[in-house]
């Protein structure tokens, strides 16, 4: 693989908070335009990961190659309050080009026309709508999700789900998701990573089985005994 075509390269990273080691050695690589989910128990050091690789936390040992501010989104949208849809986008490019810039994103994500308005008259869904056209207005190569659907309603969530597959074909950066939600994984990722011990334990593509018998592999990964319907 060449280097042109990865977007992240972390080798024996390591992290620990005082004597407790979260991340221990670990290993990853996501190539430009692959949409890489992480699973793994509460705790394991999903979001550890994932704030090491945006830069926003130090690490304790070992390496990553990638972009220095890749794009995050987070849970919560982050939207500024005082600030119209545009300059959420815009950030920092608030020119005329910035404002083209962000109304074309606007656009992407299904908001066309709403630049001038404000964030407090958005839905939740369309809030994280705003946060992924902010994201991906810069075309990072670089896109860390960290349970950006979690507080979505069903329908939304799968609305969101049609969307960041459609933007990340579009834009091709490479994508880490965390999520604890077995089925978006299988929905949306191509390859589907549990983390545990502080690495990856195991990884998955998405196309090497019918979703629903990687449901059932990923969900005894976790520990999870048996789900109630299939029991
Ligand atoms: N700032 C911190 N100081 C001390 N310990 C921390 C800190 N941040 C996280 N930890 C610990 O590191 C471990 C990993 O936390 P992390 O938030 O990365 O897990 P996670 O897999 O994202 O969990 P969840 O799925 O519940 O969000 C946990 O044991 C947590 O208590």
């Amino acid at each position: 693989m060449s280097s042109t075509e990865i977007a992240v390269a972390v080798r024996n990273l390591r992290r620990r908070y005082g004597d407790r080691v979260v991340i221990n050695g670990l290993d990853l690589t996501i190539r430009k335009g692959e949409f890489v989910a992480l699973l793994g128990e509460s705790g394991c050091g999903k979001t550890t990961l994932l704030r090491a690789l945006a830069g926003l936390d130090p690490v304790d040992g070992g390496h990553i190659d990638g972009p220095t501010q890749p794009a995050v989104v987070f849970q919560e949208h982050r939207l500024l309050p005082w600030a119209p849809l545009w300059q959420n986008v815009a950030l920092g490019m608030e020119t005329a080009e910035g404002r083209a810039k962000a109304e074309a994103a606007l656009q992407e994500v299904g908001l066309a026309g709403r630049e001038d308005d404000w964030p407090r008259n958005l839905s939740g869904g369309q809030s994280q709508r705003v946060a992924l056209a902010r994201a991906l207005v810069r075309e990072p190569r670089l896109l860390l999700l960290d349970e950006p659907f979690a507080a979505l309603d069903a329908l939304t969530r799968i609305k969101m789900h049609v969307l960041i597959r459609k933007l990340v074909a579009r834009h091709q950066p490479g994508v880490l998701l965390v999520t604890h939600d077995v089925d978006e994984a299988v929905a949306i990722a191509d390859r589907i990573l549990v983390m545990r011990g502080g690495e990856i334990a195991a990884s998955y593509l998405t196309d090497a089985a019918s979703a629903t018998t990687l449901r059932e592999q990923l969900l005894k990964e976790l520990g999870v005994e048996s789900d109630s319907r299939a029991a």
